[in-house]
């Protein structure tokens, strides 16, 4: 699930887009890029493996000149985690373009095929190098150096024609601006914002998610709908264009159970309220089933659940204590690569507050449970610290599917649901109690600020692909070439060579 975002304005981006990611950072934190136009009409390129604050220094944001730029963190879900595959990527044909890429294509092996017919050189196993070149051989079939905003929103419009999966996309053509996209179903998420300079000058911006709108004092104008294109001119003039034949509102769920930060609005839907509505119905369903159980204290486990859990202990009438203390230096653990480094980090991440447990009946509370590498490892820990019982709440219902759209659960033989009844998990984790909430109960929950939406994405709860081109076939292949996959990541000396490659 990776973060985009994209700034067109009239004063340097550098440190706008910086700060940017670091609000984004919890959407990817395996590579982080920026790229920018600098006044010669030239590009320039930082992107490294890393959290953003490790990836650029001094020297490399005094060389991120320009008044547009790009950025991107990445959690990468296809390919590998090399350098090679981070973002912005970069194609000098029939322009300059950059490009990043929030989603994950569901059509990739027949792109490729088609790309090379056309002569296009891939270079990587990227998804997101592919939807480059599309959209640039697309862009290729004007003739004229100058594209109009309709020449623009034709390619876009054939795209979204040939692309299928999910893709939130920010882009910049050289001598034309900054282009950006969202997917015919919406499933990753996109927002622009403006501020108003002195001048009485716009500056547009567009983000993964609001909250990098709000820190960096961006007014949020609205969603990009699914389908829709938004153009910004080097001279600053917006233009916005539906491209999509038929779009429909589908955005992922799980943006709201997990990915999401709470204070982010994602399709008018406060993920926030979200949370607190899942607290709810699964405290209520806690309240119907569990009437047997003597639970003495709600306990969250860090960081996304405790929205969650502070409303389940309201409506159950039960104290809500901060029983584990979370490393504010260790990031999140699910999206890490390879199973080792998440399982090493639940450990270093999490700590029981002894106090807590001691003689106690707990119940803890997880926005999901998906590889089962956090519920297994803090139930023991429960334990250890002297807990009598312990019960375990879910906010999501079991995770039995792929996901193909962004997510990096590319295998069900990792899912801890799959092929397992509550009770097998239960005892998969050593709970003495597991509830799920229902997958309709976790709908309501989130549709309530927009019951516009009739459908959600929830292809990892009910094996529903929204894509339609998605069968078993397709499924099969993605096991088998992603199952256990643990792509290494670069070496520092690659990255130092790709970084002379790249920059000036
Ligand atoms: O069953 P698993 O495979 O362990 O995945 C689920 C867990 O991973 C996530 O936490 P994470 O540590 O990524 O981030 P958080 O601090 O935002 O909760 C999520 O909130 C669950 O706790
Ligand atoms: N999580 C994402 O959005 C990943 C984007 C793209 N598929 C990549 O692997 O780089
Ligand atoms: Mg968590």
């Amino acid at each position: 699930m990776c973060g985009i975002v994209g700034i067109s304005g009239f004063t340097p981006v550098n440190q706008l887009i910086y700060d940017a990611l670091t609000v984004l950072q919890h959407r990817g934190q395996d590579a982080a890029g920026i790229a920018t136009i600098d006044a010669e009409g030239q590009f320039r390129l930082r992107k490294a493996n890393g959290l953003v604050k490790e990836v650029f220094d001094t020297r490399h944001m005094l060389r991120l000149q320009g008044n547009i730029g790009i950025g991107h963190v990445r959690y990468p879900t296809a390919g590998s985690s090399n350098v090679s595959e981070a973002q912005p990527l970069y194609v000098n044909s029939p322009f300059g373009i950059t490009l990043a890429h929030n989603g994950n294509l569901t059509n990739s092996a027949q792109l490729k095929k088609e790309l090379i017919q056309i002569r296009r050189h891939i270079n990587t196993h990227s998804d997101s190098e592919l939807l480059l070149n599309v959209f640039a051989s697309e862009l290729d079939r004007f003739k004229d150096f100058r594209l109009t905003k309709n020449d623009i929103f034709s390619a876009i419009a054939q795209m979204h024609k040939r692309i299928r999966g999910a893709y939130a996309c920010v882009a910049m053509i050289i001598n034309h601006g900054m282009v950006a996209f969202r997917d015919p179903n919406g499933i990753r998420p996109l927002v622009i914002g403006k501020r108003v300079l002195a001048c009485d000058k716009n500056e547009y911006m567009v983000a993964s998610e609001s909250i990098a709108l709000d820190t960096l004092g961006f007014e949020f104008l609205r969603d990009v709908t699914p389908g829709e294109a938004v153009y910004v001119t080097e001279e600053g003039e917006l233009f916005t264009q539906q491209c999509a034949e038929n779009p429909e509102y589908h955005p992922c769920i799980f943006e709201y159970v997990y990915f999401a930060r709470p204070d982010s609005f994602i399709d008018k839907i406060s993920v926030y309220n979200a949370r607190v509505r899942m607290g709810q119905k699964l405290g209520e369903k806690i309240a119907r089933q569990w009437q047997h159980l003597k639970i003495d204290v709600v306990i969250p486990i860090p960081e996304t659940s405790c929205d969650i859990a502070l409303e389940i202990a309201r409506i159950l009438h039960l104290p809500y204590r901060q029983g584990f203390v979370k490393n504010r230096y260790v990031g999140r653990t699910f999206i890490m690569p390879g199973q080792q480094e998440r399982r090493k980090s639940v450990r270093r991440k999490l700590n029981a507050n002894k106090a807590e447990f001691r003689d106690k009946n707990v119940l803890l509370v997880d926005d999901s449970i998906v590889r089962g590498t956090t519920s297994e490892q803090i139930v023991a820990i429960a334990r250890g610290a002297g807990a009598k019982q312990v019960y375990f709440a879910s906010a999501a219902p079991e995770i039995s599917f792929q996901n193909v759209y962004g997510i990096d659960m590319p295998s069900v033989n990792e899912l801890v649901a799959h092929g397992r009844s509550v009770n097998e998990i239960q005892e998969y984790i050593g709970a003495d109690a597991l509830i799920f909430q229902n997958l309709e109960d976790l709908i309501a929950a989130v549709r309530v600020d927009n019951p516009e939406i009739t459908e959600f994405d929830c292809a990892v709860f009910n094996g529903h692909y929204v894509t339609k081109d998605v069968d078993q076939n397709y499924l099969t292949h993605l096991n088998a070439i992603r199952s256990g996959q643990n792509p290494s990541t670069s070496s520092s000396s690659e990255s130092e060579h790709l970084e002379i490659y790249n920059e000036k």
